[in-house]
């Protein structure tokens, strides 16, 4: 009945077939590919695409480069095209493609093409965004859903379309610096978790240092946002850190208990979203966790502003909500979707761990053991070299996931007994209480920024080929003498980019839904790298179809990484869609007692 109030059109838009969505993405108009730029065409009017628009790239037969924007031709002048001048439609818009191919601000490439690398294509999520992300009309906001597997560069995905208009738009320095002005932002991006707030922060540190756009980061909602007033381009901060700075109004003091226990000499942090023209919501399924409170945050920005929501996974009930909930109903939701949504990261093996001989907690600690003992054969090295995981000696970690706190507990004192260093890690760690991510440091990616001179970037041929971290400066602390295992709960299997010396994942419960699978799993494998994930209390993975609905869907998404992904929205314990018929895995039996690998 709720859908009775959505308009037909509204709701072929919130789902549609994966042909629309690639339909889209292999015919981008010219509008579209002019991001940046505000013509005054409606997006979606009916002449869509159907002429030149300003900003829109001369007909070559090639991607223009950054330089053709800068430079226009009389060609791409607003006006002066035609249907028969388009620019030849590219072959695949999610095809990786040198990030230079896209009419990124200036600084914003450089920035990019020194975090990653000069000589580093695009991901297939990238490619989409870069080409499609784009302010039209203040007065036609955008709305869309980027979507991709875990660890395929959303973050960057969406970064980099936020820092070109910025910088494209950026009136410069902020003259006034009243310690007591609100901070007032441009965008502002929501991640589910501090540890993810504070990851998410620091790669656009280094991005928009050389862009040179102020980045906020609030790391807790007791101090994160301290101590920084006035205008800035991005702030980055849990829900909950924001709807403590709205408590009682904008302006408000942060943490009353606290102000009132540490006396009024602590700096309160109000903050203005007059500003703000973009919002983004990262883990956007999360929402559906605490959806009245996201409401209730979304309720004090301006209508008018532009919002991305960034996911992995994309259920049927997210849709429903964004097109049901005022006031993300006010707008249809365009939607990007890579085409391996939905599956596991394609060199993430997964193995099934059916008998434990009664004892669980050690069974655990002998895969992990295995585990590290496969890494540490000569074909795993080689791999993870190639890979530029380090030099051959770098031992590999492993992240374990449980589904309580007095698990953690239980697991982690077995690994203890059984010689395993670890790092327990759940909401009640004091470290995280105390607002860092300190002692997680040795298991997360550092953020690295390019050494000048230095040849960065070593490619592959693969389509999501890992960049290498030859010629990059480390920011974060040195992490040399960090534990090889964290065992956690899924506060930590949301978003956040474990370094590459994170081989394994094990997930000790079985996951809640296929959704929690497709996180959690996602910790390892990513950017194009080797991992395994080692699943416990799902059977030897012979017979995930006859174990309910999270079998059901566990056997989908297993399925689909090995396999053509797809975009369709995604039905969690009961996923559906995908191929039918014969599996495109091969089931071999491990090395190991009753380890099931599917490749
Ligand atoms: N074009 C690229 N080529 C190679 N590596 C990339 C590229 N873009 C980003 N990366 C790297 O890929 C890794 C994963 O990126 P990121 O954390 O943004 O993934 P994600 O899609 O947001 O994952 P999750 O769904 O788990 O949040 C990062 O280490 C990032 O530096």
């Amino acid at each position: 009945m709720l859908l009775a109030t959505v308009s037909p059109a509204r709701v072929a838009l919130a789902v549609p077939p994966l042909r629309q969505v690639l339909c889209r993405a292999i015919h981008p108009t010219p509008s579209a590919l002019a991001f940046g730029k505000r013509p005054m065409q409606r997006r979606d009017g009916p002449d869509s695409g159907s002429r030149a628009r300003p900003g829109s790239y001369p007909s070559r037969g090639k991607y223009p480069s950054s330089s053709d924007r800068e430079r226009p031709s009389s060609s791409n002048r607003a006006g002066s095209g035609s249907a028969a001048r388009l620019p030849p439609r590219p072959p695949g818009a999610s095809e990786p493609r040198p990030f230079r191919s896209f009419p990124l601000h200036a600084t914003a490439l450089s920035a990019v093409l020194e975090h990653l690398g000069d000589s580093c294509p695009t991901t297939a999520i990238q490619s989409l965004s870069l080409a499609n992300i784009r302010v039209v009309s203040a007065e036609n906001p955008l709305r869309a859903i980027l979507g991709a597997e875990t660890g395929s560069g959303k973050t960057l995905a969406y970064l980099l379309p936020i820092l070109h208009h910025l910088k494209s738009t950026d009136a410069g320095p902020n003259a006034s610096n009243d310690p007591d002005a609100p901070l007032a932002p441009r965008a502002v991006i929501i991640s589910p978790t501090h540890e993810l707030t504070r990851q998410s922060t620091a790669v656009a540190k280094a991005l928009a240092h050389s862009v040179k756009l102020g980045v906020v980061g609030g790391s807790s909602s007791a101090k994160g946002l301290r101590g920084w007033a006035g205008e800035t381009d991005l702030v980055f901060a849990t829900g909950g850190t924001l709807r403590s700075m709205f408590k009682g109004g904008v302006g408000e003091p942060l943490d009353e208990m606290k102000e009132l226990r540490e006396g009024p000499s602590r700096k309160r942090v109000p903050m203005r979203l007059d500003r703000v023209e973009w919002l983004v919501i990262d883990e956007a399924d999360v929402m559906l966790d605490f959806a009245e409170e996201t409401l209730s945050t979304l309720s004090h920005f301006p209508p008018g502003i532009n919002i991305l929501l960034v996911t992995a996974t994309l259920p049927p009930s997210l849709l429903h909500y964004i097109t049901t909930s005022p006031p993300l109903s006010s707008l249809p939701f365009e939607q990007y979707l890579s085409p391996g949504m939905h599956g596991l990261p394609k060199k993430l093996s997964t193995q099934f761990v059916g008998s434990t001989g009664g004892n669980l907690p050690a069974e655990v600690a002998r895969q992990i053991k295995l585990a590290f003992a496969e890494d540490d054969l000569g074909p795993a090295q080689a791999t993870r070299r190639k890979e530029g995981v380090g030099e051959s000696k770098t031992k590999t970690k492993a992240v374990v996931f449980c589904n309580s706190d007095s698990r953690v507990r239980s697991v982690a004192r077995t690994l203890g007994e059984k010689g395993l260093d670890h790092l327990a890690w759940t909401g009640e760690a004091e470290q995280r209480i105390l607002g860092k991510n300190g002692a997680l440091d040795g298991f997360l990616k550092p953020v690295t920024t390019a050494v000048s001179g230095a040849g960065a970037g070593a490619r592959s041929s693969e389509s999501f080929p890992s960049h290498g971290d030859e010629g990059k400066q480390q920011v974060s602390v040195s992490v040399a003498e960090a534990p090889r295992v964290l065992v956690t709960t899924s506060l930590l299997s949301r978003g956040l980019d474990f370094a590459p010396s994170v081989s394994t994942v094990v997930l000790v419960d079985p996951p809640r839904d296929a959704l929690d699978f497709v996180h959690r799993a996602g910790r390892t494998g990513r950017a194009g790298r080797t991992g395994r994930v080692i699943v416990f209390g799902m059977g030897d993975g012979r017979d995930l179809g006859g174990r309910g609905g999270v079998g059901k869907g566990v056997k989908e998404v297993v399925r689909k990484g090995k396999g053509k992904g797809h975009g369709r929205a995604f039905a969690g314990s009961t996923a559906s869609g995908g191929r039918k018929g014969g599996r495109s895995a091969q089931n071999r039996q491990a090395i190991g007692k009753g380890r099931n690998i599917i490749n």
